[in-house]
């Protein structure tokens, strides 16, 4: 099904108060592509993050998301990240709780999910130790982790490499590909040049509006249109 529009966004407006965050955007996002949503600070990509998650509902257009499953969505950093005293294995397990499952035990496919991703994003060296003294990176890594576990068919990733050093981006860009390459559509936002230029798809927002989108062939990455008023 790569390939296919799985998310349809038609003249989105998202407002904080009078604060207009999101305005007329209209996007389409196809299955199984890496998506950069670029722009400065403010420009309004967490919000457009928050509308795809279903989070935020917005005041006027529409959004189409045909998932298979509820996305899943990765924050830089999550206010309990520093109050809950969870270890970096549960934190990744909780990937595995779905919200009706909340009690349910994990078994061992889940637990081996747990373990092979913990592996692949190179922190099962930390299974034990508590996430709230992590590193920026290893944090970043871990939630990432705990994202790739609820097994979404969206992933939805708010700047999830900012605080990495350079192996670690090589290891989380090896990551995300192999998820789309097996039908996941990943959106990120990002602040990283590099990551735009190495995404199927890049999103620049302004003032809350896309003032341009560009997208890769196998050959070479093209500028498509200058988009909106
Ligand atoms: N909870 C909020 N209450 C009021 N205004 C908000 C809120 N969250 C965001 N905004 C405003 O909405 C606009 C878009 O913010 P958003 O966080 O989506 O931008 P961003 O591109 O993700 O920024 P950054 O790169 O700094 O993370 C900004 O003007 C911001 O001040």
């Amino acid at each position: 099904m790569n390939g296919q529009p799985v998310i349809s966004m038609r003249g989105v407006t998202y407002r904080y108060g009078s604060c207009v965050a999101l305005d007329d955007v209209s996007l389409t996002i196809e299955s199984g592509t890496l998506v950069a949503l670029v722009g400065g600070n403010g420009s309004g990509k967490s919000t457009l993050l928050g509308i795809l998650a279903d989070l935020l509902e917005p005041a006027l257009g529409s959004v189409e998301c045909r998932t298979r499953r509820r996305p899943a969505i990765v924050f830089q950093r999550p206010k309990s990240s520093d109050e809950l005293p969870l270890t970096v294995c549960e934190c990744v397990s909780i990937g595995r709780y779905g919200p009706r499952r909340l009690f349910r035990r994990l078994g061992g496919a889940d637990r081996r999910i747990v373990t092979d991703l913990m592996e692949r994003l190179e922190i099962d060296h930390l299974a034990g130790r508590q996430f709230r003294d992590l590193s920026g990176g290893q944090q970043q890594r871990t939630l990432l982790a705990q994202g790739l576990a609820q097994q979404s068919d969206l992933l939805l990733l708010d700047e999830p490499t900012s605080a990495l050093d350079v192996a670690g981006q090589a290891i989380v860009d090896e990551v995300l590909r192999e998820a789309t390459a097996a039908g996941t559509t990943v959106v990120h936002a990002t602040h990283r040049l590099e990551d735009a230029v190495r995404s199927d798809q890049s999103v620049e927002l302004a003032a809350g509006r896309v003032v341009h989108v560009s997208t890769r062939t196998d050959a070479a990455r093209t500028a498509t249109r200058p988009l909106q008023k």
